[in-house]
């Protein structure tokens, strides 16, 4: 089997939100597919009420296959420091035509300001390596995982679009998705994220700089997070650019004049062109004329952050059969 779901980009394409189909019969929320992580949880009808502000919540209590997994519990942080945690059943859950008959759905009970204040955002997906799964006392695999062994082929791809749907494919990948050829890395799984090692960059049309930074590919990520030392050169090269203390970022002009930013996938010299337009992430104030950078600083995270920004640019194969990631330009 195989499936496919068209993924919707929210307001200035902050996160892209999924259908997914819960339980029997089906209740469908819209879920961020986050290969940063690998809970799979929900609002419920167990979150605090004063947490729910418009999402849809998931009632175990109305679908004829859930089940309680008594005695196990999750809690979760994310990087920009937003947190959840919950309960867990196991239900049916379909993506795009694909079912998982059985699947950990983490309830929440409660969640921090950052999720109740995203009124379209009905949970996550995570599609990282489960080894980040925060359900104790034992961790539960992922949809990916637990469906890969029926999958056609051991991979999933993100396919997104600067402002328009775009799709999360299981299973196979579509070569009308994508032009020229699927460059690949090898991805070290090791820490339970998809780590890669990007070759390096080019400002423009400038030359093409080699540095090997190690890299996390991170759909449940807003911006390309990169080095300071490359942001700082990328930067130096936007007229009208200039750090923005106040918002603890770059900004730049949104005139439709950004340099592209190219980075480099395996050692042939393929590379990814994110368009100068992307980096133009969005307005800092009603004027419109100053723009919000697409590309920041990774800040000793230790690793460049490739989020949405650089992944609306590139069809994107996670290929766990072959331990690699796949690059193409679209
Ligand atoms: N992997 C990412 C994750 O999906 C989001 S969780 C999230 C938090 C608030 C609103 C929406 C999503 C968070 O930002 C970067 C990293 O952590």
């Amino acid at each position: 089997p195989t499936g496919s779901a068209e993924t919707n980009p929210q307001e200035h394409d902050i996160e892209y939100l999924t259908p997914v189909s819960i339980g029997t019969p089906p209740q469908v929320l819209n879920l961020d597919f986050d290969t940063g992580s690998a809970d799979l949880w929900v609002f419920s009808s167990e979150t605090s009420k004063s947490a729910v502000n418009g999402q849809t919540i998931y009632d175990p209590a109305k679908s004829s296959t859930a089940k309680k997994m008594q005695g196990y519990s999750w809690q979760i942080a994310y990087g920009d420091d937003s947190s959840a945690r919950g309960d867990v059943y196991t239900d049916a859950v379909t993506i795009g035509g694909l079912t998982v008959s059985s699947q950990a759905v983490e309830v929440a009970k409660t969640v921090s300001d950052a999720f109740t204040s995203d009124s379209d955002l009905d949970g996550l997906l995570g599609l990282g390596f489960s080894t980040l799964n925060t359900v104790e006392p034992v961790q539960q695999k992922t949809f990916f995982e637990k469906a890969r062994p029926e999958l056609d082929a051991p991979v999933f791809t993100a396919d997104l679009r600067a402002g328009a749907p775009g799709h999360f494919n299981f299973g196979f990948i579509d070569p009308g998705a994508y032009t020229g050829n699927i460059t690949y890395a090898p991805v070290d799984n090791n820490i339970g994220w998809w780590v890669w090692t990007s070759s390096g960059y080019a400002v423009g049309s400038g030359a093409f700089t080699n540095t090997s930074s190690p890299s996390i590919t991170d759909t449940g990520a807003t911006l390309l997070l990169l080095p300071s030392s490359v942001v700082e050169d990328y930067y130096a090269q936007v007229t009208g650019s200039q750090y923005d203390h106040f918002l603890g970022g770059y900004t730049l002009p949104c005139n439709g004049s950004t340099p592209d930013f190219s980075f480099g996938v395996g050692d042939s010299g393929a590379t990814i062109t994110v368009p100068g337009r992307y980096i133009e992430y969005a307005p800092t104030s009603t004027s419109g004329k100053t723009c919000f950078g697409g590309i920041q600083a990774d800040d000793g995270i230790g690793f460049s952050i490739y989020g949405d920004i650089a992944l609306k640019a590139a069809f994107v194969v996670f290929d766990a059969g072959n331990m690699q990631l796949g690059w193409a330009s679209k």
